[in-house]
């Protein structure tokens, strides 16, 4: 006799109501996977589709945990992920509905957590850090901070993180936490908001059996409170295999077996023809997992994936699958299910943008603020060009000779380039940080504009001080005229812009090849228009739009119109200095010119931040 499915067993379908004492009482989100079909365009041959998923059926249930397996390449992940609703390309055909319906966008990155197969943390933070800073940018903003504590508190203690709560996460150069203890923090991150639904991602790679087990123990207790849970396994221990309610396995795509672990699936596999299937007393010997993989990956090599899912589809296994699988549907979309009003949820993060803006600066910024690893590269390329010129055109400022006042202009000239060259610096911020952004961003951690306008107060703070310092430094040394106040106010505007610049760069980057040969490429393209190495006046007609589009145009004009504008305009190759390069417009109005750079390179990250996810899932 073929097992019945376990919805059947949870939910009086009839009656429609939850069998009292079910662990799913009061908590928990049934998942219906109905002729799931996934198409993508082949990489290999753009003009061809392939079904990485073909009409898989099944159910996920509350308080239950469901075993994804499958050989290497069987589409496991790609189903996580679609169910998780983090697709970011191909088309789906059938349905996945969360207690019978459609769920958003918002409310999957609300109330699902998902842990992805790679470690995403903040290297500099502890494990409680980590876990206060996720609970405080994505519990609600009205819970009191003792609540989220608590919150933190129980869950390192859940995931027995104590003897680390406070050890640096650390990275491969410096190592802090060990592998399990990161897969750890991370399934913490996901349940941090006590979500509906869990997904995982292969939690038990990497780790030793026993680590293995006790990362799964955790897991299935908190499923137990009534949580759904889905988790990808390859070839689990016996011990780790036993904590899962049921399985669903696949072949290139499509279903081979969704039912019951264990004696169910004992039965159906030893009950297929003979050469497809292994002898049953060899489960005692592997351990039920083991069996049903080395059966599957034989098949699946020998080719005979097609004919496993026919077998299931044909199987009465699958009939009464379907049968349960339409009760949950029809139950589950007449209404009244605990959790159905978030499957309304618009807003995909919990809290608002100035809050995420603030939490980000809290554990973030602090942190960088107090490593000498962010801090150094960020202040070494100012300070050795500050001490350059200070050194090299002391006093020139003040000496009237045609021979000086070259030099000072040529000083200005690289006084001004240098931010924008120095930019580079700020590349890795974005580029190596995409993987956790991806991740945070796809966790409903915060939006794009909240995490970009946090690095660049990051940034901004940190070059508001140097520059003060460093021009005043400048200003003094080399004995410049004019304004200092705007003497300084160009450097930072020009500092400020750079660093957006490269923000933008990187965002629109797919990798840091690119985006390290952009920013000077762009740079250096800037330099030739910047009204010194040809003056504004002589450059052809066809070029003269890119001054227009120049920032260090702006901050190189303003920069002279300050230091010459008054009694110190020379006479300068038969004119006065400014009469021979003939910089446009008002000093001031050449720095809000500039200014407004800010506001398109702003825009240009945030496009890219928003709209450019770079690796495709
Ligand atoms: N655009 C594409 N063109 C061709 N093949 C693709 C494309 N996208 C994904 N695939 C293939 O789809 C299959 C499913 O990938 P997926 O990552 O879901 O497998 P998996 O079962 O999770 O594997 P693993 O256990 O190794 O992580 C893989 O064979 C992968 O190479």
């Amino acid at each position: 006799m073929q097992p019945r499915i376990h919805p059947a067993e949870s939910f009086d379908v009839e009656d429609g109501k939850r069998q009292s004492g079910h662990p799913a009482d009061g908590l928990g989100m049934p998942i219906v996977i109905k002729d799931l079909t996934y198409t993508v365009a082949n990489n290999a041959n753009r003009r061809e589709r392939l079904n990485l998923l073909e009409s898989v059926s099944a159910c996920l249930w509350p308080g239950q945990m469901t075993a994804l397996m499958g050989p290497s390449g069987s589409g496991k992940t790609t189903l996580l992920d679609v169910l998780a609703g983090r697709k970011t390309t191909g088309a789906l055909k059938g349905d996945v509905l969360f207690c019978g319906r459609p769920p958003t966008q918002a409310f999957l990155q609300r109330y699902t957590g998902y842990v992805e197969q790679f470690d995403t943390l903040l290297d500099n933070l502890t494990v409680s850090e980590m876990l206060v800073y996720t609970a405080e940018l994505k519990r609600p903003l009205g819970e009191p901070r003792a609540a989220k504590r608590a919150a933190v508190e129980k869950l390192v203690s859940d995931l027995a993180l104590e003897q680390c709560r406070h050890t640096v996460i650390g990275n491969q150069m410096h190592r802090g936490i060990s592998g399990g203890q990161a897969k750890r923090v991370n399934i913490g991150i996901a349940l941090v908001t006590t979500p509906l639904v869990l997904f995982l991602d292969e939690p038990t790679s990497g780790l030793d059996s026993q680590t293995a087990k006790e990362v799964m123990v955790v897991v299935k207790r908190l499923t137990e409170t009534g949580l759904t849970t889905c988790a990808t396994v390859h070839s689990p221990t016996p011990r780790t295999f036993a904590l899962f309610d049921s399985m669903l396995l696949l072949l290139r795509g499509r279903t081979a077996y969704f039912g019951r672990r264990g004696e169910a699936a004992i039965d159906f596999f030893s009950s297929l023809p003979p050469g497809m299937t292994d002898s049953a007393s060899k489960v005692v010997a592997w351990g039920e997992a083991e069996w049903i993989v080395e059966i599957t990956t034989t098949a699946n090599r020998q080719d005979k994936a097609a004919w496993f899912a026919a077998h299931y589809a044909v199987s009465s296994l699958a009939a009464s699958n379907a049968a349960a699988i339409d009760a949950l549907e029809i139950l589950a979309s007449g209404g009244g299910m605990e959790h159905e009003v978030l499957l309304r949820e618009a807003k995909s993060t919990a809290t608002p943008f100035f809050w995420g803006v603030y939490t980000m600066l809290k554990h973030r910024t602090s942190r960088n603020f107090a490593d000498p690893a962010f801090l150094g590269p960020r202040i070494g390329d100012k300070f050795l060009f500050c001490f350059i010129i200070f050194t090299l055109y002391f006093g020139d400022g003040g000496k009237q000779d045609p021979g000086n006042v070259l030099n000072v202009m040529q000083m200005l000239f690289m006084w001004t380039l240098l931010p924008a060259f120095s930019a580079v610096v700020y590349v890795p911020a974005i580029v190596l940080e995409r993987p956790l952004f991806m991740r945070e961003r796809s966790d409903g951690l915060y939006w794009p504009v909240t995490y970009l306008v946090a690095k660049l107060i990051e940034e901004f703070a940190i070059v508001l001080v140097l520059s003060v310092v460093f021009a005043a430094i400048v200003f003094a040394g080399v004995n410049l005229h004019g304004s200092f106040l705007l003497f300084w106010m160009i450097y930072l505007v020009t500092l400020w812009n750079g660093i957006v610049l490269a923000y933008g760069i990187a965002s629109l980057s797919p990798n840091m090849d690119f985006a390290n040969a952009a920013v000077p490429a762009y740079t250096i393209a800037l330099l030739f228009f910047a009204g010194y190495l040809v003056r504004l006046q002589d450059i052809p007609k066809y070029w003269t739009w890119f001054p227009h589009l120049n920032f260090i145009k702006y901050a190189f004009s303003a920069q002279m119109l300050n230091e010459y504008g008054g009694a110190n305009n020379h006479p300068f190759q038969g004119a006065s200095i400014l009469e021979f390069y003939d910089f446009p417009h008002d000093k001031w109005v050449n720095l809000g010119l500039e200014s407004l750079f800010l506001i398109a390179f702003f825009v240009l990250a945030l496009l890219g931040l928003t709209f450019l996810r770079h690796s495709k899932r």
